[in-house]
C-alpha cells in the first residue's frame, strides 16, 4: 500500500500510542517459557507481535486472547518441535528464540521472507556464543537460513541438583563471551536462556557496548518473571544460576515510546496540541525523546503518565548521543529536518544493522524530499530547513516502519504532497500509525 501525505495545518486531540513492541516481546517469551498459564494485559498489536505468537504457538505454548488481553499456557523448558521458525521481519523475535531453541531443541532452523531486510541483518556474533556453548550452527556467512543444532548427549545438568523439570541441558554452562558491539538483543537472547540451561552461566559482554536500554528491559522482565540474575553495573557481566523455571503471573504492557516519538515529533514541527497517554517512568530508552525535544525548544512536558506538546514554536538544532534512544532517532531526526540549525546525532553506527542502513538509506530518502542530511560511519547529520522542504515526490519505504515514520513526519511541513510507496510496512510495530495522525487532523490518504 502507497500512501500520500499531505502538509498539515494543524494536529489536536489525544491519541493513543501503541502498546510496547519491546516489553510485549519479552512478556509473550517469559509466559511461554512457564509450565503455567499467564496474563498479558494489553499487549501489542502488531506485524512483530504476531510473527512471535505464531513462533510460540508452533513451540507449543496455548494462546488464548480475551478481549484487548492475552492468556498464554507455556511449555516450560521443554517445547514441541516444529523443526522450522519463521519469526517475519522481526529481529528481537529471532535472536531471543534462537538462543531459546538452542537450549530446549535438538535442531531447529530459522527462515525469513523478508531477505531483503531481516535476511541481510547480522547475527554472527549470538551464533559465536551459542557454539561456545556446545551448539552447531549453520547459516548463509552468519544471516539467515540458520540451522541450529544442540542435540548432543543430553548431558545430565552438573549444578543445583539439575533442572527442577528433570530435563536436562542442551547446552553446557560455564562462561559465553559475545560482543556488544552490533546490537544488544545477543545479550538479552542469552538472557532469556540462561535459566534454561542445566549449569550456572556467566555473560561477557565485549568491545563497544551499545544500547544498555533493552538490556535493562530484559533484566526487569527476567526478575518479574522470578528469575534470578546478578548483573554488574555497567552491564558487561552477568551470572545466572541454571535450571530454574519462569513463573507464571500477570503482565501489564505500557506505551511504546519509540512509537509515540513518532507522534511527538509530528507534533513538534507544526502547530499543535496534542496529548498522548500510557507513557510512564520505565526503561525504555526512548522516553528520552522528551528532553531531546524540549532541548530543541519544543513546548513539551511529561508528568510520568502522559505527554503533552504544543506545536508551532520554532525548534533548533542539537548534538545528542542517540544511542540511548536508538528507536528514537529517525524520528527525532525527521524534527531535526526542520529545525534551525544543525543537528548531529552521533553514537548510532548500529543504526546500520537494522531493516535497513538506516543512516545512508535513510539519508537518501530524507534529501529526496529536500532535506540537507549528510553522514558519517556513526552519525546522521541535519541542516536544518525551518522553512520546510520541497516534496512533491515519491519516496522508498525501505522495508522500515521507522523510515516510513520519519518520512511522514518531514511531509507534513512539506510544500507539496508526498507519496510513501510500500508504507504498509509501518505495521511491523505500529498499524494504527497513520489512522492516529489522521484522528489528529493529518490528511493522508491511501492509494
Ligand atoms: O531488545 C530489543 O527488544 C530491541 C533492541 C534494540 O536493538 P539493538 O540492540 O540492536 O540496538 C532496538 O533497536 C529494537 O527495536 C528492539
Ligand atoms: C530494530 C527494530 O526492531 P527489531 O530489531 O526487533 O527488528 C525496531 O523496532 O526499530
Amino acid at each position: 500500500m502507497d500512501v500520500c501525505v499531505y502538509p498539515a495545518t494543524r494536529l489536536e486531540g489525544v491519541v493513543h500510542p501503541p502498546s510496547s513492541k519491546n516489553y510485549t516481546t519479552r512478556y509473550l517469551l517469559a509466559a511461554a517459557l512457564t509450565e503455567g498459564e499467564s496474563l498479558i494485559r494489553f499487549p501489542a498489536e502488531s506485524e512483530d507481535a504476531t510473527a512471535l505468537k505464531r513462533c510460540l504457538t508452533d513451540l507449543g505454548a496455548v494462546l488464548t486472547p480475551e478481549g484487548e488481553h492475552l492468556r498464554v499456557r507455556g511449555f516450560g523448558a521443554n517445547p514441541r518441535n516444529p523443526g522450522t521458525l519463521n519469526p517475519g521481519n522481526a529481529g528481537a523475535v529471532l535472536r531471543f528464540l534462537m538462543a531459546v531453541c538452542a537450549a530446549t531443541l535438538d535442531d531447529i532452523t530459522f527462515v525469513t521472507d523478508y531477505v531483503e531486510s531481516l535476511g541481510k541483518r547480522p547475527q554472527g556474533d549470538l551464533l559465536d556464543a551459542l557454539k561456545q556453548l556446545g551448539a552447531e550452527v549453520e547459516s548463509r556467512d552468519g544471516r539467515l537460513p540458520i540451522r541450529i543444532r544442540s542435540g548432543g548427549p543430553r548431558t545430565a545438568a552438573t549444578t543445583g541438583g539439575g533442572r527442577l523439570d528433570g530435563g536436562s541441558s542442551r547446552l553446557r554452562g560455564g562462561t559465553v563471551r559475545v560482543s556488544g558491539e552490533v546490537s544488544s538483543q545477543y545479550t538479552s537472547a542469552l538472557l532469556f536462556a540462561a535459566p534454561l540451561i542445566g549449569g550456572d552461566l556467566t555473560i561477557e559482554v565485549t568491545g563497544d557496548m551499545k544500547s544498555r536500554p533493552p538490556i535493562r528491559q530484559t533484566l526487569q522482565v527476567l526478575r518479574e518473571a522470578g528469575i534470578r540474575v546478578e548483573a554488574s553495573d555497567d552491564l558487561r557481566r552477568f551470572h545466572i544460576p541454571g535450571g530454574q523455571r519462569y513463573r507464571a503471573r500477570e503482565y501489564t504492557v505500557p506505551g511504546d515510546y519509540p512509537g509515540a516519538a513518532a507522534l511527538m515529533a509530528a507534533a513538534a514541527v507544526v502547530p499543535s496540541d496534542v496529548t498522548i497517554p500510557r507513557l510512564f517512568h520505565d526503561e525504555q530508552g526512548e522516553r528520552q525523546a522528551v528532553e531531546v525535544l524540549a532541548a530543541m525548544g519544543a513546548d513539551i512536558a511529561h508528568d510520568g503518565q502522559q505527554v503533552r506538546i504544543r506545536g508551532g514554536r520554532p525548534l533548533r538544532g542539537g548534538r545528542f548521543d542517540g544511542d540511548p534512544f536508538t528507536d528514537a532517532v529517525l524520528a527525532l531526526t525527521a524534527a531535526a529536518v526542520l529545525a534551525e540549525g544543525e543537528t548531529v546525532f552521533y553514537n548510532v553506527e548500529n543504526l546500520r544493522y537494522k531493516e535497513c542502513d538506516r543512516i545512508s538509506d535513510y539519508r537518501a530518502e530524507l534529501n529526496k524530499l529536500g532535506a540537507r542530511v549528510g553522514e558519517e560511519r556513526d552519525k546522521l547529520i541535519v541542516a536544518g530547513r525551518p522553512e520546510g522542504v520541497e516534496g512533491g515526490v515519491a519516496v522508498e519505504s525501505r522495508i522500515d516502519h521507522r523510515v516510513i515514520m520519519g518520512l511522514t513526519i518531514v511531509s507534513l511541513r512539506a510544500r507539496e504532497p508526498v507519496v510513501i510507496r510500500d508504507a504498509h510496512h509501518v505495521a511491523k510495530s505500529y498499524p494504527a500509525f497513520f489512522d492516529d495522525l489522521r484522528r489528529l487532523g493529518a490528511r493522508i490518504d491511501e492509494m
